[in-house]
């Protein structure tokens, strides 16, 4: 039996035609199935969390029919459950889990990879936690600007727009010139197993699971899912036309080369700030800082590409 948890409103309702697709090509291949359908913010966890305990230990499959905010919500419901494997087809506009785990762009390539289960691996998540709140990241979190961006993404009209015209992932793109103008750098201290640094002017610190970020920038080039480690990127002190420069360099993962650039990798991070500054997970605005993030090493069941 596969579960399909589908949110239909993913990528401003175009997901419901992948839907569509999805569910034909179920029926033609007789495959014993049930769907639920998302119907407002948080769902996706609930869904994941009562299907979980329905399935009392059995091994099952969760397919999220959606974008990376969906999957986040059922990698939250499904973590540390070993009797789970995810499965997913992408339907949202960023969609940088399916890039991060070559699944196929392609609604009946990313079904057929799934049902033929050949690639169950384990792989990270980060624990994260911000004041009281608790949250799980598959792809990575951030603090500073990149979660501001997430924040007017999240909330843009111009997404719905993008989205019609097919250019959904472009959208974290305009935002980032936008913010570029008005947004204010902050100082940080960070702790990685243990070693504290402090960093002037900061604009984000991102930690990834996995390399893709923002639709398709590719924030972490050395990132493994399987590594046991999170990456971190420290990005400061960089005038705003230069952020700029360096910001289209991520798409090949060149910004690494600028000394306002820094990278380490670690397994238990603190991240300080001096004001409130937002925090991110997948994209999802969950907090403000300060963080603690915490890789938890094969905790999660994924079948990739
Ligand atoms: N029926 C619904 N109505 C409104 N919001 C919903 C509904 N179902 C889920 N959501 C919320 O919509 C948000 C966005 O969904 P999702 O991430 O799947 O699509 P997306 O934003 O288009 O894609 P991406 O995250 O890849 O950019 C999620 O935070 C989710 O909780």
């Amino acid at each position: 039996m596969y579960y399909f948890i589908v949110n239909l409103q993913a990528r401003n309702g175009q997901c419901q035609r992948v839907w569509r697709t999805i569910e034909d090509e179920l029926k033609a291949l007789l495959v014993p199935y049930k769907v639920f359908f998302t119907e407002y913010s948080g769902h996706a966890i609930e869904l994941s969390t009562s299907i979980i305990h329905e399935a009392n230990g059995d091994s099952i499959i969760i397919v999220v029919v959606g974008g990376d905010g969906t999957l986040h919500e059922v990698v939250n419901g499904a973590v540390h459950h070993s009797n789970i494997s995810i499965g997913f087809i992408p339907g949202g506009s960023g969609n940088d889990f399916s890039r991060g785990f070559q699944i196929p762009k392609n609604p009946k390539d990313a079904l057929a990879l799934i049902l033929e289960g050949r690639f169950p691996i384990d792989v990270d998540t980060g624990k994260i936690c911000t004041g009281k709140v608790q949250s799980y990241f598959i792809n990575n979190m951030g603090v500073g600007f990149d979660a501001t961006i997430c924040e007017e993404v999240n909330h843009s009209k111009l997404k719905a727009k993008l989205n019609r015209l097919s250019l959904g992932s472009l959208v974290y793109a305009i935002v980032l010139i936008k913010l570029l103008f008005t947004y204010k750098s902050s100082d940080m201290r960070v702790n990685i197993d243990g070693l504290e640094q402090s960093f002037e002017n900061v604009w984000f610190i991102t930690i990834a699971n996995q390399i893709y970020f923002g639709g398709g920038m590719r924030i972490s080039p050395e990132a493994s899912v399987t590594d046991g480690l999170l990456d971190l990127t420290v990005v400061q002190n960089l005038s705003r036309w230069k952020l700029l420069f360096v910001f289209i360099t991520v798409f090949w993962g060149g910004h690494t080369h600028f000394r306002e650039v820094k990278t380490y990798t670690g397994k238990s991070i603190s991240i300080y700030a001096d004001e409130k500054v937002l925090v991110h997970a997948d994209g999802e605005v969950i907090g403000k800082a300060p963080v603690k993030v915490q890789v938890c090493e094969n905790s999660l069941r994924v079948l990739a590409g």
